[in-house]
């Protein structure tokens, strides 16, 4: 588990991180989103301890990562930039780690078998590709079976069999009861792996929860809904407070309202109902509902591809 409180880091006057409170929690993926220079990445790096908070503090099962006993058994994590020889094999690069924390050979065997790289292992990482070097990186984060794993956009680079495998590994990771945390671009990624969301804008907090309760909370959330008089629908759901939009001629898009009373509310006014359907946003829109006005970093389409600085 990962616990912060009033994580905060500053660069000169640039408030990277802004008074981070938050409980990272085993057995679940926890998706860590945010624009180009949200924060995730100084704040990966504080929990790891490779950059020192300007106020606040983050442990690892109570301890800060210094004090971590045997920090490979604690905490494992691919972080982007992760220096590697690029002389060294797979195997090699595994070695010196395993040896320096009394790790078994065999450990390595499997976990250059689990990211699917025994074939390559004698060959030298300078020839591996961006997906091969990342399964290597993730590999190295999990070599010492670690209660916490981060990750940092670790879907770099990655195949379609790389992502697939990636998504199936933080999954069972997160059954045998590790705490997972996932930084990624790639919204729709996160919704298939993520139990919940964090995200972060200019470094402060804006969002907590699973993707349901995001939905739930989306002002972009509205019932669908026909019936055979829409008309007299639409006036007596907006006498009971709801916003209504009529898209198209017979279909009407209800705000603020939920379905149970809009179905009761339909009965009330005899009126036979064709369609009530609950829409929710993709969790794109709800990241840009929730961000609007906070990236540092704006692309022209939008925001999750890099662009240029507004
Ligand atoms: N060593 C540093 N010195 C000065 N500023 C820094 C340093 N590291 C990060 N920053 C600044 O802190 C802010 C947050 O950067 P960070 O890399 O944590 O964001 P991020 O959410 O990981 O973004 P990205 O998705 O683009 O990697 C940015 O404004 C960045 O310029």
């Amino acid at each position: 588990m990962i616990e912060m409180k009033n994580l905060t880091k500053t660069f000169k006057d640039n408030i990277s991180v802004n008074q981070l409170s938050l409980v990272i929690q085993p057995g679940v993926v926890t998706g860590f989103l945010g624009p180009n220079g949200a924060g995730k990445s100084t704040t990966m790096k504080m929990i790891l301890g490779l950059m020192n908070p300007s106020e606040g503090s983050v442990t690892i099962d109570g301890q800060t990562y210094k004090d971590l006993k045997l920090p490979i058994s604690k905490v494992g994590a691919l972080i982007n930039g992760d220096a590697v020889n690029p002389k060294l094999t797979a195997w090699q690069h595994l070695e010196i780690i395993a040896s320096a924390s009394g790790i078994s050979k065999k450990r390595i065997d499997n976990m250059l078998k689990e990211a699917g790289l025994e074939n390559v292992k004698d060959k030298p990482i300078g020839t591996f590709s961006l997906g091969m070097k990342q399964r290597l990186g993730i590999a190295t984060a999990l070599l010492g079976d670690p209660e916490t794993v981060i990750l940092d956009e670790p879907f770099n680079g990655l195949d379609v069999d790389g992502i697939h495998w990636l998504r199936g590994l933080a999954k069972k990771l997160a059954r045998e009861g590790k705490a997972v945390l996932v930084s990624s671009h790639l919204m729709s990624e996160m919704q298939m792996i993520a139990d919940r969301m964090i995200i972060l804008a200019q470094g402060k907090l804006i969002a907590d929860m699973t993707i349901d309760e995001l939905a739930e909370n989306s002002l972009g959330s509205f019932v669908k809904v026909s019936c055979e008089d829409n008309h007299k629908l639409q006036r007596l759901l907006a006498a009971k407070g709801a916003e209504v939009k009529q898209v198209k001629k017979d279909e009407l898009q209800v705000y603020q309202l939920g379905i149970k009373q809009i179905g009761l509310t339909a009965k009330e006014g005899q009126l036979a109902l064709y369609e009530l359907t609950k829409v929710q946003p993709s969790l794109e829109q709800l990241f840009v509902e929730l961000t609007e006005g906070k990236a540092d970093y704006v692309s022209t389409d939008n925001l999750m591809t890099e662009g240029r600085k507004t």
